[in-house]
């Protein structure tokens, strides 16, 4: 099938028919990935291939933005953790990265995306295949290849949580579950959020031209910088699930952040959507607040996994 060749998430069966059968076979799936970046600035493509703990393989590519600053970008290490979360999942175990534009080499994630997979749980485990063209190559863990590192506190990402936001205003009004309004699938982003470091979620939802959504939510570093913006998270949505379109077809846009939030996304959201989306994107922005009613609906329990502290936040359900 066409859309076969946008594909970002395989599962298990699905990786094996491509070759990919054991960590070493990784690079199987990297020219695939490297033809899926977006490179219009550099032209240098970069994929990358993950084994997340559930056995599905996900993929990861550069995007570049074209006439904005080269800070905007998306790395394929920072894309692929994206997709991570934008499917739930939990971790990762191995991650290849390309290094050579013939795909033949594999090297280290930048400084600042190790930094950025420091973010997850067992993130110092993490498995990074080093190799060159005619051998087989080795794996280092990130703890190896990040010696002298920030430490991200807790929650991390990828455990699950809510933000326990809810729109101002008369915006708020309770709407269905299934609704198709762009400001509840913004929401749904926010409320995904990982902002433990400024305190200001934040999620955008995009249409494009054929009725399509795509959402995505602002993911933060303790490092700052390696942060993702909420627009870049979208993008890896759309990117991930839009079958090749170009950012031109994006029509409509949301955003929802807290007023007056730490960091806003809102001046920049808008340069970016400027620059990027379709010439006449309508673009929004809802305010929201911590609902502290459903925030006391949650308790936060310290929990340890495989020897490993972390959090696992419980809805306590009210007889
Ligand atoms: O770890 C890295 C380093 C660079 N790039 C991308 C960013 C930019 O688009 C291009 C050139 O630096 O490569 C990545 O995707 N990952
Ligand atoms: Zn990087």
């Amino acid at each position: 099938m066409a859309q076969d060749q946008y594909k970002f998430v395989f599962t298990a069966k699905e990786a094996e028919s491509e070759g990919v059968t054991e960590p070493f076979r990784l690079p199987n799936l990297i020219t695939k990935a490297m033809s899926l970046a977006r490179a219009p600035i550099s032209r240098y493509k970069v994929g990358a291939v993950g084994r997340a703990p559930s056995g599905r393989i996900y993929l990861g590519v550069n995007v570049e933005l074209p006439g904005l600053p080269l800070h905007h970008s998306i790395h394929a290490e920072q894309f692929l953790v994206t997709n991570l979360a934008l499917n739930s999942e939990k971790g990762l175990h191995l991650l290849a990265v390309s290094i050579s534009t013939d795909g033949n080499d594999f090297g280290a994630p930048c400084g600042n995306c190790r930094q950025f997979l420091m973010e997850m749980r067992n993130a110092l485990d993490i498995q990074i295949l080093l190799k060159s063209k005619h051998e087989e190559g080795s794996f280092r863990s990130l703890r190896f290849l990040l010696p002298d590192r920030f430490s991200p506190g807790s929650p991390l990402l990828l455990e699950k949580h809510d933000n326990c936001l809810t729109l101002s205003g008369s915006a708020g009004e309770i709407c269905s579950s299934d609704c198709s309004h762009l400001k509840c699938k913004a929401l749904a982003a926010a409320n995904n959020s990982f902002s433990p470091y400024t305190n200001s979620p934040s999620g955008v939802a995009l249409q494009d031209d054929d009725g399509k959504w795509y959402r995505g939510w602002y993911i933060e570093s303790v490092a700052s910088n390696p942060s993702l913006g909420p627009v870049q998270a979208a993008l890896v949505d759309f990117v991930a699930c839009g079958l090749g379109k170009g950012f031109d077809k994006i029509v409509e846009v949301v955003l929802v952040e807290k007023k007056n939030a730490r960091v806003s996304q809102e001046g920049t959201a808008k340069m970016i959507l400027d620059t990027i989306a379709a010439p006449n994107c309508d673009f929004k922005v809802f305010h929201c607040y911590e609902d502290l009613v459903k925030k006391m609906n949650y308790i936060t329990i310290p929990e340890v996994e495989n020897g490993k502290k972390g959090y696992l936040v419980r809805k306590i359900i009210r007889q």
